[in-house]
C-alpha cells in the first residue's frame, strides 16, 4: 500500500532549543499507529508539525504525497486544532466553523458522535469539563474525512466508562484507508488496536515496529515500549 505520510531528516528548533533531530518516517495507509514517548521526547511537537501547526522546520513531511503546507494540512485532521477558537462558542458553532474551514467535514456524523459522547451542542467550549473539551475535540476530527488523523492524547483526563465510548467510536469512524497515529501514556488503554509503534526519545525516533511482531515476539507493547527508557530520558 502507499504511504501516507513521509517524513526526510526532519530537524527542528524552537526558541534556541532542539526539540527534534533528523526525524525520518513513512506510515503506509490503512495503520493505526501509537506514538509513545516520555513527557517532554516531543509527541505533540511531531504531530503539530505534521499537521501544519508548527513551521519553520528543516527536512520534508509529505503527506498523500504533497508537501506544500496548505495541500498537506487538508490531509490531515488532528485534534490539537480547536486550541486558537473563542472559547466562548457553542458546540455547535465550533462545529458550523469546522464544516466552513474543512470541505471534508460531515457534519451528519459530528451530530452522531457527539451524541454518542453525549455532548451538548448549546454548550459553551469554556463550560465544558476538561473530559468533554477532549471528547469534542475527537468529535471534530473524527467527523472529517482525512487521509492522516492525528490524536494527542485523546483519553487525558478521561474517566474509563468515556474511554470505552471513545475508543469505539475512534474504530467506527475511521475510514479503512486512512492512518492515524495516537499518543497515550497509558499505552494499556489502546495496545490492542496498534497496528505499529513509533518510539521517540532523544529527540528522535528510536523504533518503527509491527505491533504483531512484538506480541508473537511475547512482549506486551507496554513492556517494548519501557525498555527504551530502562536507562531514563533527559529532557533537555
Ligand atoms: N515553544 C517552545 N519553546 C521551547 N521549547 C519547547 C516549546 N514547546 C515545546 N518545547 C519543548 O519541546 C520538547 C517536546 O515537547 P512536546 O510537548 O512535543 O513533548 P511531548 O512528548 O508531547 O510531551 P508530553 O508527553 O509531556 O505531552 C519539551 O522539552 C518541551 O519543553
Amino acid at each position: 500500500m502507499s504511504d501516507v505520510l513521509t517524513i526526510e531528516n526532519l530537524s527542528y528548533r524552537r526558541n534556541w532549543k532542539t526539540i527534534l533531530t533528523d526525524v525520518s518516517l513513512q506510515l503506509p495507509a490503512g495503520q493505526i499507529i501509537g506514538l509513545l514517548g516520555a513527557n517532554g521526547a516531543g509527541k505533540t511537537t511531531l504531530m503539530r508539525l505534521i499537521a501544519g501547526s508548527a513551521v519553520q522546520f528543516k527536512g520534508q513531511i509529505q503527506v498523500g504525497g504533497q508537501t506544500a503546507l496548505a495541500r498537506r494540512k487538508a490531509g490531515v485532521s488532528y485534534t490539537g486544532q480547536l486550541t486558537d477558537i473563542d472559547p466562548r462558542w457553542k458546540v455547535g458553532q465550533i462545529a458550523e466553523l469546522m464544516a466552513q474551514l474543512h470541505p471534508d467535514f460531515r457534519m451528519a456524523d459530528f451530530l452522531q458522535l457527539a451524541d454518542l459522547l453525549d455532548l451538548q451542542q448549546k454548550q459553551r467550549f469554556n463550560r465544558l469539563s476538561k473530559g468533554n473539551q477532549r471528547k469534542l475535540a475527537l468529535a471534530v476530527t473524527m467527523a472529517r474525512r482525512a487521509q492522516l488523523y492525528l490524536l494527542d492524547e485523546p483519553f487525558d483526563g478521561i474517566d474509563v466508562m468515556t474511554r470505552k465510548a471513545m475508543l469505539n467510536s475512534i474504530v467506527r469512524w475511521l475510514p479503512d484507508t486512512a492512518t492515524m497515529v495516537i499518543s497515550d501514556h497509558h499505552v494499556t488503554d489502546i495496545d490492542q488496536l496498534l497496528d505499529a509503534v513509533v518510539v521517540i526519545k532523544n529527540q528522535t525516533i528510536v523504533a518503527h515496529a509491527a505491533a504483531d511482531a512484538i506480541r508473537e515476539g511475547g512482549q506486551s507493547i507496554e513492556s517494548y515500549f519501557e525498555q527504551f527508557y530502562e536507562g531514563g530520558e533527559n529532557d533537555d
